[in-house]
C-alpha cells in the first residue's frame, strides 16, 4: 500500500449472498483521509457485509473497492485491520495464558510506545492478568490492545466495544481519535451504541435494507435534525415525548429518527403468527395481536403504533 493518505472509497459496490439475498446494493463511498465513519442502521442494514468486503473478507467486485487509491485487493491489503466477530472468538483469548505473552505474539516488542500506551489506555494488568481468568470486559480490553497494537493505517471496526464499561469505551475512543489526529490514518466504526459518540464520528453513513440511504460530514447530517428541533414538534417526528428526547444525544435523537423511518419503510416482516393469528407489526416489532376473525386483541395497553417506542 502507498504510503498515500488513507482515503476509502466504494463504486457501485453490490454484494449478493450465494444464497441470492442481498448483502449490499450500489454503494458508492469516498470517506477521506483522517476520517471517523460512522456505521448507522439497524439490525440487518448492511454494515458488516460493507465492512468485510471493505477488509476482503468477502470477495468484492473487481474496481468496486479502492483504498489510498488503489484497489487493495490487487496491490495488497498491508495496513487493513478489521476487528469483528470472528477475530473476537479466537479461542486463544480464553486459554491459561499471561497477558504480557499474547501481547508479545502479535509485535508488542517490536512496536513498545503502542503497546504501553495502549495498556494504560485500556487499564490492562499486564503482571497478573490471565485470560481464563479475567472478566468478558477484561477480555476485551486485551483483545482491542492485540489488534491494534500494529500501527494500521484502515480501521475497520464491527461494534466489538460491547463489553466495554462506560469509562473504558470513552477512553478508547478517545484514543482511536487521537490517533487519527497524529497519523495518516482512518476509521470506519459500525456500532449501535451512542454513548460519548457526540463529537466523535466525522462522517455519517446510514445504511438500511443494504443500501446507503445517505452520507456525508456529520455537521451535514446533523442539520435535518438541528431542522426538527427549531421546528420544535412536541416529541417531534420520534413518536417520543418531549422529556424522552431531551434525555439523547442529538446523534441519538438522529439515529432514533433514521431507524424509526426505516422501520416504518421496510413494513411488516411476517403477517402470519402461530396459530393463524396475524401480528400487527406496524414496521415496530410484533407487539399487537389480531385474532382470525380479525378482531385487534393487542398486547395489553398499547393500542396504537405511537405507543410502541423504539
Ligand atoms: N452468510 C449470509 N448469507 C445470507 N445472507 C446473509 C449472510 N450474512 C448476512 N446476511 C444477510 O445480509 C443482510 C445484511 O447483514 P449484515 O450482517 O451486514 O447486517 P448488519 O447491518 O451488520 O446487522 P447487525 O446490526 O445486526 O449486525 C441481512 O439481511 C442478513 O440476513
Amino acid at each position: 500500500m502507498p504510503p498515500s493518505a488513507p482515503t476509502v472509497e466504494t463504486f457501485n459496490l453490490t454484494y449478493t449472498f450465494p444464497d441470492h439475498s442481498t448483502g449490499v446494493n450500489d454503494i458508492s463511498l469516498s470517506l477521506p483521509a483522517r476520517s471517523r465513519t460512522l456505521l448507522i442502521g439497524a439490525n440487518g442494514a448492511g454494515k458488516t457485509t460493507l465492512l468485510r468486503l471493505l477488509a476482503g473478507k468477502r470477495l468484492a467486485p473487481h474496481g468496486s473497492i479502492r483504498v489510498s487509491g488503489v484497489d487493495p485487493f490487487t496491490d495488497g491489503l498491508e495496513g487493513v485491520t478489521y476487528l469483528g466477530l470472528e477475530w473476537v472468538l479466537n479461542a486463544i483469548v480464553r486459554t491459561d495464558i499471561g497477558v504480557a505473552e499474547l501481547l508479545r505474539s502479535v509485535g508488542g516488542d517490536v512496536y513498545p510506545d503502542r503497546r504501553d500506551e495502549l495498556v494504560s489506555v485500556l487499564d490492562i494488568d499486564v503482571d497478573n492478568w490471565r485470560m481464563h481468568a479475567v472478566s468478558d470486559g477484561e477480555r476485551r480490553r486485551v483483545q482491542l490492545a492485540m489488534g491494534l497494537i500494529r500501527p494500521w493505517t484502515v480501521l475497520l471496526l464491527d461494534e466489538i466495544t460491547v463489553d466495554l464499561d462506560v469509562w473504558s469505551r470513552a477512553q478508547f475512543l478517545g484514543w482511536l481519535r487521537r490517533e487519527t489526529e497524529i497519523r495518516e490514518c482512518t476509521i470506519v466504526y459500525a456500532t449501535h451504541i451512542l454513548d460519548n459518540l457526540a463529537g466523535w464520528p466525522t462522517h455519517l453513513v446510514h445504511m438500511h435494507l443494504g443500501a446507503v440511504k445517505g452520507w456525508g460530514p456529520t455537521q451535514e447530517m446533523m442539520k435535518e435534525i438541528d431542522k426538527e428541533e427549531e421546528d420544535n414538534k412536541d416529541g417531534g417526528d420520534l413518536g417520543l415525548v418531549k422529556g424522552e428526547q431531551r434525555g439523547n444525544s442529538k446523534l441519538g435523537q438522529l439515529v432514533l429518527r433514521w431507524l424509526r423511518h426505516d422501520l416504518r419503510e421496510r413494513g411488516p416482516r411476517s403477517k402470519r403468527g402461530p396459530e393463524g393469528r396475524s401480528y400487527i407489526t406496524g414496521g415496530l416489532g410484533g407487539y399487537g395481536l389480531e385474532s382470525k376473525d380479525g378482531k385487534h386483541s393487542g398486547a395489553p395497553g398499547l393500542k396504537e403504533e405511537r405507543d410502541y417506542l423504539i
